[in-house]
């Protein structure tokens, strides 16, 4: 299933958790027209494997609280969630039809340790704008799969992440988009862009790009 190409070793449960996802997906695609993909090949390569790209650079290493950008029928989140049940995953998308089938999905699945928020990614920042008595709800990583540009995620991604949060995007390499972020990505507001190699697909050859927000300066060790 290209796991072993990526380095991962799933067990039965969380294969039997990928599986039953697809089965759901293919079940309401009738009704809800949630993905272009037909063949079980393609759903499981595009929406399977592409997702599991995100664990490359162990940066969602741990019980990281994670938001999935505009997930769509739950990609990536959803994969992620099966295949690594500490994260904290919130998944958020605009679209009412679309999050009606990823509740489905987690309560058929019992991802208990996902949530939703039907809202766009400009309302879920106001709402979550730390203040100063109340515990920072941001996240401590944003991952998002066909959005929008770097740039554009950039701008909805900040005000989403805590302090030294990571924005991680799967891109081909050597996209443009990196270029004409530019300005944004010197600006200050974030600190550092890294980047792992991942399996090609065809002719094109992808990358995961982690780009971090700086954290605030730790405290001066006392005298
Ligand atoms: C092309 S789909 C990609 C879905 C999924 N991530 C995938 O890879 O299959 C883009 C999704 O992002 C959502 N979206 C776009 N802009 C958004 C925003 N500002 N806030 C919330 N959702 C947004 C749309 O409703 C749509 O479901």
């Amino acid at each position: 299933m290209g796991l072993r190409q990526r380095g991962l070793t799933l067990t039965e449960a969380q294969l039997d958790g990928l599986a039953g996802y697809l089965e759901l997906l293919q079940q309401w695609q009738r009704h809800l027209n949630l993905t272009g993909l037909r063949d079980i090949e393609q759903l499981v390569d595009v929406l399977i494997l592409e997702s599991l790209d995100f664990l490359q650079g162990a940066f969602l290493s741990g019980s990281k609280r994670v938001l999935d950008l505009g997930t769509g029928a739950g990609v990536p989140g959803i994969p992620l969630a099966i295949c690594q049940p500490q994260l904290d995953m919130t998944l958020l998308d605009r679209s009412q039809k679309k999050m009606l089938f990823v509740r489905r999905v987690l309560s058929r699945l019992q991802l208990s340790h996902c949530r939703t928020e039907i809202d766009t990614a400009e309302g879920l920042s106001h709402r979550l704008q730390p203040a100063s008595h109340m515990p920072d709800e941001r996240f401590d990583a944003v991952v998002t799969r066909g959005v929008g540009t770097v740039s554009h995620l950039l701008s909805l991604a900040g005000p989403l992440l805590r302090p030294g949060g990571v924005l991680l995007l799967r891109k081909p390499l050597q996209t443009p988009e990196l270029e004409a972020a530019a300005p944004v990505l010197v600006s200050g507001a974030w600190t550092e862009v890294e980047t792992v190699p991942l399996p090609a697909t065809g002719v094109v050859s992808w990358t995961l790009l982690a780009i971090a927000k700086p954290a605030p300066t730790p405290p001066l060790p006392a005298k």
